[in-house]
């Protein structure tokens, strides 16, 4: 398995220490109950997203609205920087694109 020096990712080391994942029901107990978290995450940031949309839409119909241009370059790039800073380079960079582009109306 990786190690978190491997990819920059920490593990959740609370999460095993409930289940006795050396038998098969163990095991299977934490999964399920991992992926249940991770549903519950999940939910979490489609409204989060959709939040995030519907504020940044508003700010891009309005600067339309005043004759400006939708996108903003500069404010894109400190976006950028926090995810990047938050999240690392690669990955911070992938999820900030992604979310940028998302929020485009
Ligand atoms: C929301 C804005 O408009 C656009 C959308 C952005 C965003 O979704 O974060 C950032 C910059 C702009 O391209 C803004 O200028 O803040």
């Amino acid at each position: 398995m990786k190690s978190t020096e491997d990819d920059g990712i920490a593990r959740d080391s609370e999460a095993k220490k409930d289940f006795p994942v050396t038998t098969n029901s163990g095991y299977a107990s934490f999964i399920d109950e991992s992926r249940e978290r991770i549903d519950e995450i999940d939910v979490q940031l489609i409204e989060l997203i959709k939040k995030r949309q519907e504020i940044s839409g508003s700010i891009q119909l309005h600067r339309l609205e005043s004759g400006g241009n939708k996108s903003d370059t500069s404010r894109e790039n400190d976006v950028l920087g926090t995810y990047r800073k938050g999240l690392g380079d690669k990955r911070g960079a992938a999820l900030a694109m992604k979310i940028l582009e998302m929020c485009r109306i």
